[in-house]
């Protein structure tokens, strides 16, 4: 077997990565992590699915993936073989969602399938493949570990040997089965001997003998007293008749002599009846002819001419019709009567109503004029403060008359004067300040003049113009003194004036007021006018209307009272008519009366022939029981003649011996006829016995001969389990024996060490390593190294043993090493050059290494180096030339 190329996306740390493998020796290389022990499980993953692995589905599909893919190529027996698993997540679960595997002809689906078929084809499951073919990264120790009892199941089971074992344990249990069943039977067989025994040893058929004689003579006996028995019976019957005969008789006579006393009785009884029932016609006799009066006497009160049924119908007939047109005319004025009052009662309440609308608007009238009045009122005092606004306005106006403006300019006016005011006072203050300004220069001027100097430039004023200047400030100062007064004249004019003025204004103002109040008093007393005479117009318009409702009701008033009348009117109508109904029903009375007296006659006639025909009968009834009390006298008469006491005595004595005779046998019978049957059941147990005997002698022929035959069953089944251990323990002495030299021969070649002379693999499977002095060692006490070689040593003889024995009949799968060097020094890994050069020259097709050993690369015919990107943490691979490698490193090295 071999492989071909595996191919992977999202398994563990690859991404996608395809490789193509190989004959010969693969060495996966690369740094810790990187994937090299993934590579490998992904082929194994490929085969046999998560389960081998001890691991799951989640574990195997790349982290935070949510599908995966997987394809492995292999070689087998010249066929070739694909396998193609695809997983898919679903939820926080990854499932299979393909697993097909395809080969020439063959073609299987589904991962349980899968597995099943690849274990058959590789005729290795699993845990086989990984104890034989894939040595695991940490599991160097697991077969030296082992106890010899593991190391067995695990060797027979790689050799098929357990299949060996499974046919042996079948056929023990198969001798065990039939040991039970032989047991059984063997007790059965015991168990119905000793009945047969039992039963030969009781004497049966003396027994039966006996039996049947003493059976012979109760049955005559039997015999013989039921003879006696019935003689018995007979005499006792006879007896029993004659006695019979006679109670009969007396009993007859018994009865006679009632039947007469009661025929006797009943009839007088019955005369007595009779002569009741006589003086019961008498009286309805007499009841009836009172009846008859009484008729005469109703009919007297009606029109009838007879009381003939016929007639009272007639008469009814016409009664009838007579109260149907009553009633209906009575209806009639009723329904009219209703309908007057109702007329009345209407018209009734529209005359209230007129009235009352009358009252009411007669009401809003005398309202109206009230308020026309209150209008008027106001109008008087309107007018009278109209007449005083006028005569102000009058007087104000006057005050214009001698003013010095028209009505209307005195603001105008006003602020003229109040200007030219104004201007007069500036012209005096100004006249003032130049007054003394000129004043105080005359001064200025006077002293200087008084100095001699000129009072402009100080120089002496003999002949300045300065001293000049003083007569025209004086002139001036005389001039200024004129110009005030006249100012002040003047302002003191203009003050009066302004006064005036202002009081101008204020009767301009006020003439203005009071023009605008006139105006609108004279507009209110027009509209009071209005109101007053609106007021009147409407209590006028209410006062006529009250007026026509007040006609109206009187109207309908009338018409009420002509209603009523004619209602009170068919009240009466009503009252004659009902009355009419009463002597309707009266003379319907008198007929009732009539036909009951009528119908009361006819009954008491009837009963009367019905009490007359009971008399007649009771009395044919008692003639003939007069006839059966005569012949009933004749038969007692003739029957005393006929009983005889002594006959009667006889009878009774017979009876009493039968009776005792029969009572004593009747016990004797009953206690031979038990015996009887007590004889007959102890024969048919017997004979019951007879039969038994013969079945079990029959059961136990069958019995034996089946415990013969079970017999040499189980020695047969015997012989198979033996035969089956024998051959295993031998086929395993063999392989023990192969698999030891094989053993021995590989560690000598990866070892090669003087110290240990040889390895011994005993037929319990127990391993123990010799040491040189002879002394023995298990190899758990040997060191890490030593250990790991030894193992390797067992595994390849393992592989060897198992080529060796499956003789090509099943190509072996690749042997493959997960990091074999980790524990070994240089020189040994040279050894294991050696070692895998060994396997390879003994057929192994395809070896697959995983290690980063410089020498195991040197001998490899293909290098794949595993990597893994850093930052995307995905690994992958490449396959490179060995020889260059080395030499790259080497080189490097130097
Ligand atoms: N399901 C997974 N998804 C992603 N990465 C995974 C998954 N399972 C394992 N890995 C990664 O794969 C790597 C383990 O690979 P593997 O055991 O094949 O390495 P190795 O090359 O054999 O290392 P060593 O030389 O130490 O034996 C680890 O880095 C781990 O993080
Ligand atoms: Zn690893």
């Amino acid at each position: 077997m071999r492989f071909d190329r595996i191919r992977l996306q999202n398994f563990k740390p690859y991404a996608e990565t395809d490789l193509d493998l190989t004959d010969g020796v693969t060495v996966i290389h690369g740094l810790n992590g990187s994937g090299k022990s993934s590579l490998l499980e992904a082929c194994f993953f490929a085969l046999y699915g998560a389960r081998a692995l001890d691991e799951n589905l989640e574990d195997v599909m790349t982290t935070g993936t949510e599908e995966a893919e997987i394809e492995l190529w292999f070689t087998h027996d010249g066929g070739s073989y694909h396998i193609h698993r695809r997983l898919r997540k679903s939820g926080d679960r990854v499932q299979t969602a393909k697993c097909l595997l395809e080969g020439p002809d063959v073609s299987v689906d589904g991962a349980r399938d899968v597995r099943g078929f690849v274990a058959d084809l590789l005729r290795m499951d699993a845990e086989a493949f990984v104890n034989c073919a894939y040595v695991r990264q940490g599991e160097v120790n697991k077969l030296i570990n082992a106890t010899p009892s593991q190391r067995q199941d695990t060797i027979d089971d790689l050799l098929q040997l357990g299949k060996l074992e499974e046919y042996r344990v079948r056929a023990g249990k198969a001798r065990l089965g039939v040991e039970d069943v032989l047991t059984e039977r063997r007790g059965a067989l015991s168990k119905v001997e000793s009945q047969i025994e039992a039963k030969e040893d009781a004497g049966l058929h003396e027994r039966l003998n006996a039996l049947e004689t003493e059976l012979g003579e109760v049955d005559d006996q039997i015999e013989r007293y039921e003879d006696q028995r019935e003689k018995a019976v007979e005499t006792r019957e006879n007896a029993e008749e004659v006695l019979e005969t006679y109670r009969e008789k007396r009993a007859e006579l018994d009865e006679l002599a009632e039947d007469i006393a009661d025929l006797r009785e009943t009839i007088e009884s019955d005369e007595r009846k009779r002569e009741t029932l006589r003086s019961e016609v008498g009286e309805a006799r007499d009841s009836v002819e009172e009846i008859r009066d009484r008729i005469e006497k109703k009919r007297a009160e009606t029109t009838l001419d007879e009381v003939t049924s016929d007639a009272i119908a007639a008469r009814r007939d016409e009664l009838d019709e007579r109260e149907a047109e009553i009633r209906s005319d009575l209806t009639d004025v009723r329904e009219r009567r209703t309908m007057l009052s109702n007329q009345a009662k209407k018209l009734r309440e529209r005359a209230e109503e007129f009235e009352s609308r009358a009252a009411e608007k007669r009401s809003r009238a005398d309202e109206l004029d009230d308020d026309a009045e209150d209008a008027e009122e106001e109008l008087e005092q309107r007018s009278a403060r109209l007449e005083e606004l006028e005569a102000e306005l009058e007087s104000l106006t006057a005050e214009f008359e001698d003013a010095p403006v028209e009505l209307g300019e005195a603001a105008s006016h006003r602020d003229e004067v109040r200007e030219t005011l104004t201007d007069v006072r500036a012209e005096l203050t100004e006249t003032n300040a130049e007054g003394e300004n000129v004043r105080d220069r005359l001064t200025e001027a006077r002293e200087l003049r008084d100095e001699g100097k000129c009072p402009e430039c100080g120089q002496p004023v003999e002949d300045s113009p300065h001293v000049d200047s003083i007569g025209e400030y004086e002139a001036r100062i005389e001039e200024l003194e004129a110009t005030l007064s006249d100012l002040r004249e003047r302002r003191e004019t203009l003050n009066s004036r302004l006064e005036r003025a202002e009081s101008l204004v204020e009767t301009e103002n006020r003439i203005g007021e009071l023009r605008n109040s006139r105006e609108l008093f004279e507009q209110r007393i027009e509209d009071a006018r209005e109101t007053v005479e609106e007021r009147r117009t409407e209590a006028e318009t209410l006062r006529e209307a009250a007026d026509k409702l007040e006609a109206e009701a009187d109207e309908k008033r009338t018409a009420a009272t002509t209603q009523a009348e004619a209602a009170e009117d068919a009240a009466e109508t009503v009252e004659g008519l009902e009355s009419d109904l009463e002597s309707v029903a009266e003379a319907e009375s008198r007929l009732d009366t009539l036909s009951d007296l009528r119908s009361k006659l006819t009954e008491t006639e009837s009963e009367i022939e019905r009490l007359e025909e009971r008399r007649e009968s009771i009395a044919e009834l008692n003639d003939e029981r007069r006839e059966r009390l005569a012949e009933k006298r004749d038969r007692r008469s003739e029957l005393a003649d006929e009983v005889d006491e002594s006959t009667v005595e006889e009878a009774k004595a017979k009876k009493e011996k039968a009776e005792n005779y029969l009572e004593q046998v009747d016990e004797e019978l009953a206690t031979l006829r038990e015996k009887r049957d007590s004889l007959q059941s102890d024969i048919g147990g017997v004979n019951g016995e007879l039969e038994q005997l013969e079945a079990l002698r029959e059961d136990r022929d069958e019995l034996a001969a089946r415990v013969d035959a079970l017999e040499s069953l189980h020695a047969e089944t015997e012989e198979l389990e033996a035969m089956y251990g024998d051959l295993r323990a031998e086929l395993r002495q063999r392989n023990v024996e192969t698999l030891e030299r094989m053993l021995n021969e590989t560690f000598d070649l990866v070892y090669g060490n003087d110290a240990y002379s040889r390895i011994r693999l005993d037929g319990e499977y127990e391993l123990t390593v010799f040491q040189k002095d002879g002394t023995a060692l298990d190899p758990e006490q040997l060191s890490g190294g030593e250990r790991a070689l030894f193992n390797l040593s067992l595994r390849c003889a393992i592989y060897r043993l198992l080529a060796e024995g499956i003789e090509g009949a099943a190509p072996m799968p690749p042997l493959i090493l997960d990091e074999p060097t980790v524990f070994l020094d240089s020189g040994h890994v040279s050894r294991l050059v050696d070692l895998v050069d060994e396997m390879r020259d003994l057929g192994v097709r395809q070896i697959i290494i995983v290690s980063h050993d410089d020498e195991l690369v040197g001998a490899a015919d293909e290098l794949v180096t595993v990597e893994k990107d850093p930052t995307s943490n995905r690994s992958s691979v490449r396959q490179e030339d060995p020889e260059e490698l080395i030499a790259a490193e080497s080189f490097a090295g130097d």
